[in-house]
């Protein structure tokens, strides 16, 4: 990476952490410089200590300058101590303040990330680095303020003994510059290695979690799959974690080269030392200082190399950070808001998934209206997900879906489109919250309003269960924590669907919204959602012809293609396979009451 991208990373770091505490930074940045002079003052301390004593020796008297020069030493021991621990404590408030703001910010960028990048793992990849990257940022200030501290002491400390003999300059070169070397090409190395380590990163928590969450275990466990996942997981983790220890093993052995060139340096130090002091050229107190001043060298130095190596590694990783951000920013490019939401037209719609040779829809040509029933319907895999996907405006479609037959659904604000439509995805999820929130939640206006939410659940038929719940409408949900109260899969599907209504959006969409219920409920909810909905659009998908059937038109999907597209007459009358469909579902109506399959 250039000198330019290092200074861009840390400038950024350096604002970014300035924006969140300007007094933390500052504290930080003291403490390091005073902690800087510290090893200087110990050595100066030392000779003066040793001159003392010999002074006090020859003329056998107390000095009351060897107590102070004593308290001088441990005193400088007690700051360094004192000193550091309130850095980490600055330190530590300074990462939580910095994380609450940086990933709210991450979060709100997110939010205008297109959603179809959620789909690509090459993406997942970058922004879970991104996400968990932002913790480099403090890491960059860290490692450069300790950069400033090691070079002060370095400097100070060198400073010193080329005042004692300039031959001591050799040192700086025989002890730093292989120890740079090597820090640098291996922070290079870490930085490419722990790159790569994301994907396989992410395998490792996805195997672990499905060893731990309680929705993946009841399959695992019946299925006894444990040792094939724990495989899978050892299998992950000890290629992560072989791979780190070949680097640092790499790391190790020419570090160890470079401290044996430091021992040997120090031994040569030594012996010129007592060369001078042989030669008179060096007091006894000057010997025992410079003899510690080498030997403090000795920890400064790896310690200024291995942060420099650590700058190095942390401004790759900001730089990867910063790069992430402006496409975020890119996203927003919708320009109109829309009050009301009329009409969804989609004109030779096409879509792939990223990757995807195929296309999952196929040029399709539709029209959604607000007070209009459509029904999708097709086998596993036709297209209907997508296409839902798609009209809600989740997928990219450029200029293949208009709103309000005006508008690119492409060059609104998607957030006034997104508040005019009500989804219920075929995965909804489940919030382990109360169940006034799992309703609530897409109109938080209306939280309060218990009327409004009972009205819903009364007509997917859960007002009664909740009702005998200890704490009614304001018992917590789901198992995830302490008296959390469990719905059955039927239960939970009722919730989303009053939580989708809730919403009262123009245009409903509802994929699947009754796989889960029995055929009673299903019944009811779907005779009575007509009714519910009032003259809002509806699009829901279903596999069952009989509740298809009562739409105003079916859309019939085949490999992402539309193949039929009509009233159920119309449909019917047309004898294709609508109406081959159809048969089928009279067919096995006769044998049992109930819905039919469709695919
Ligand atoms: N996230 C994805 N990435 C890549 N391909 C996908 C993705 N989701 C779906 N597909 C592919 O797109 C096609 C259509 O899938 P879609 O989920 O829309 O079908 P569907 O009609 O809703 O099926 P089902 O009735 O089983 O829910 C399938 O071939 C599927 O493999």
């Amino acid at each position: 990476m250039r000198t330019k991208q290092i200074i861009s990373s840390l400038s950024f770091s350096y604002k970014s952490v300035w924006g969140v505490s300007r007094i933390g930074l500052t504290v930080i940045l003291t403490t390091k410089i005073i902690l800087g002079f510290l090893p200087l003052l110990s050595v100066w301390l030392f000779e003066n200590l040793f001159d003392s004593i010999l002074a006090a020796v020859k003329e056998n008297a107390f000095s009351i300058e060897i107590m102070l020069y004593l308290a001088g030493l441990a005193g400088t021991v007690f700051f360094a101590f004192a000193f550091n621990k309130f850095t980490d404590i600055v330190r530590s408030i300074l990462i939580y303040k910095f994380e609450v703001k940086m990933k709210g910010k991450l979060f709100n960028s997110a939010k205008d990330i297109s959603y179809i990048n959620y789909e690509d793992p090459r993406f997942q990849n970058s922004f879970l680095r991104a996400f968990t990257g932002q913790k480099n940022i403090i890491s960059v200030v860290d490692s450069s303020t300790t950069i400033i501290q090691t070079t002060i002491s370095l400097i100070s400390v060198l400073i010193y003994l080329i005042n004692i003999s300039k031959y001591f300059l050799i040192l700086l070169f025989v002890m730093v510059i292989p120890l740079i070397f090597i820090e640098t090409k291996y922070g290079k190395q870490r930085f490419n290695l722990s790159k790569g380590l994301v994907e396989r990163g992410r395998k490792e928590n996805y195997f672990e979690s499905l060893l731990i969450r309680r929705e993946s275990l009841k399959e695992i466990r019946i299925n006894n799959l444990e040792n094939f996942f724990i495989l899978k997981w050892q299998t992950s983790y000890i290629k992560n974690a072989k791979e780190k220890i070949k680097l640092d093993i790499k790391q190790t052995k020419w570090l160890f080269l470079a401290n044996l060139l430091l021992f040997i340096s120090f031994i040569g130090s030594g012996t010129y030392v007592y060369y001078l002091m042989v030669n008179g050229l060096l007091t006894i107190g000057a010997l025992a200082a410079v003899l510690q001043a080498i030997q403090r060298l000795q920890g400064i130095v790896p310690s200024f190399t291995g942060s420099l190596s650590n700058f190095y590694e942390y401004t790759l990783h900001v730089r990867e950070f910063i790069n992430f951000l402006p496409p975020i920013n890119k996203c927003i490019e919708e320009k109109e808001t829309i009050n009301s939401l009329e009409s969804i037209e989609a004109t030779n719609l096409t879509f792939y998934y990223p990757d995807k040779l195929e296309p999952s829809l196929d040029n399709l040509n539709l029209s959604i209206k607000k007070g209009k029933k459509t029904a999708i319907i097709g086998g596993n895999g036709a297209g209907k997900t997508t296409l839902v996907k798609c009209l809600t405006g989740l997928y990219d479609t450029n200029d293949m879906i208009k709103i309000n037959t005006e508008y690119d659904i492409s060059k609104i604000i998607k957030k006034s489109y997104w508040d005019k439509i009500s989804v219920l995805f075929q995965d909804f999820n489940k919030y382990d919250l109360t169940v006034k929130e799992n309703i609530g939640m897409t109109n938080l206006d209306k939280l309060e309003n218990k009327e409004a939410i009972a009205k819903y659940m009364k007509y997917t038929g859960l007002h009664t269960y909740v009702e005998k719940l200890p704490l009614k409408y304001n018992s917590v949900l789901g198992r995830l924590f302490n008296g959390g109260q469990e719905l059955s899969g039927g239960q939970w599907q009722k919730l989303a669907i009053a939580r989708a209504l809730f919403k009262e959006g123009d245009i409903l969409f509802l994929d699947e919204p009754t796989s889960a219920l029995d055929p009673e409920s299903e019944l009811f909810v779907i005779e009575n959602l007509f009714e519910v909905i009032g003259d809002l659009g509806v699009v829901y998908i279903t596999h069952r012809i009989n509740v298809a059937m009562l739409a105003d038109e079916i859309i019939l999907m085949e490999n992402g293609r539309i193949i039929e597209q009509g009233s159920h007459e119309r449909l019917v009358k047309q004898r294709g396979r609508y109406f081959e469909l159809y048969n089928k579902q009279i067919e096995q109506l006769k044998k049992r009451r109930g819905g039919v399959s469709v695919g």
